[in-house]
């Protein structure tokens, strides 16, 4: 194996999370009396963390309005994490395989680097029984976010393998982006929240479209 330690994006590459997202999104818009958004939306919102997502449900769009104002947000934001901390594993759950890969590489030091926030991503990890298995667990609420490479070197720092020895595995642009301004290696997973894009742009160095396929990949 030519990695020393997997760093693995949350949200659309270990755990399917937008059902909870979607109902706690919807909760928060009907409290404000703004348009509902669907599904859909809602998994093209998620990648820049809670905050980004806010903005988007209130703008209805990924690109955010300018004329929000930070009252808005923030009263919205406070709204969303309520409703999410209710329901934050009611529908979630692992894509298939994710049990069995990680178990495969038991003998490897492991991290979740997640844009997500910290109390929703401990409870959501206990939730889905995988916590288990990662040495570290850095969070969109940790300091900077993906697509800068900060949370990729926190991890690698905080397991003690150089960044050239860590791969990324994740499901958006933030994770190819970050990664390579980490200098490490990245595997692009499919069918997560990609926005709409094909991730072969941003040159990962491996692509899979399933997360069990992982395993002859990197062997
Ligand atoms: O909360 C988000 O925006 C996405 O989180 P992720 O980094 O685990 O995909
Ligand atoms: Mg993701």
């Amino acid at each position: 194996m030519k990695y020393q330690a997997l760093l693995f994006d949350l949200d659309g590459t270990l755990v399917d999370s937008a059902e909870d997202m979607y109902i706690a999104s919807n909760l928060m818009l009907t409290d404000l009396a703004r348009p509902i958004v669907s599904q859909t939306m809602v998994r093209q919102f998620v990648g820049n963390g809670i905050e980004m997502l806010v903005k988007r449900l209130l703008s209805g769009d990924m690109a955010v309005n300018p004329h929000l104002s930070a009252a808005d947000i923030e009263r919205a934001t406070s709204l969303f994490f309520t409703h999410y901390e209710a329901v934050v594993a009611e529908h979630s759950a692992l894509y298939p395989h994710v049990e069995t890969v990680l178990a495969a590489f038991a003998h490897i030091p492991k991290a979740v680097v997640t844009n997500k926030a910290r109390r929703f991503t401990l409870p959501l990890l206990e939730k889905m029984a995988i916590a288990r298995h990662f040495d570290v667990v850095v969070c969109g609420d940790d300091g900077d976010k993906k697509p800068t490479p900060t949370p990729l070197l926190s991890a690698s720092e905080q397991l003690a393998v150089a960044p050239k020895d860590c791969l990324m595995i994740g499901d958006s642009k933030s994770d190819l982006l970050a990664a390579q301004a980490a200098a490490m290696d990245c595997l692009a997973l499919t069918y997560g929240y990609h926005q709409g894009e094909d991730l072969r742009q941003y040159n990962p160095q491996y692509l899979c479209d399933q997360f069990l396929d992982i395993i002859t990949t990197i062997n």
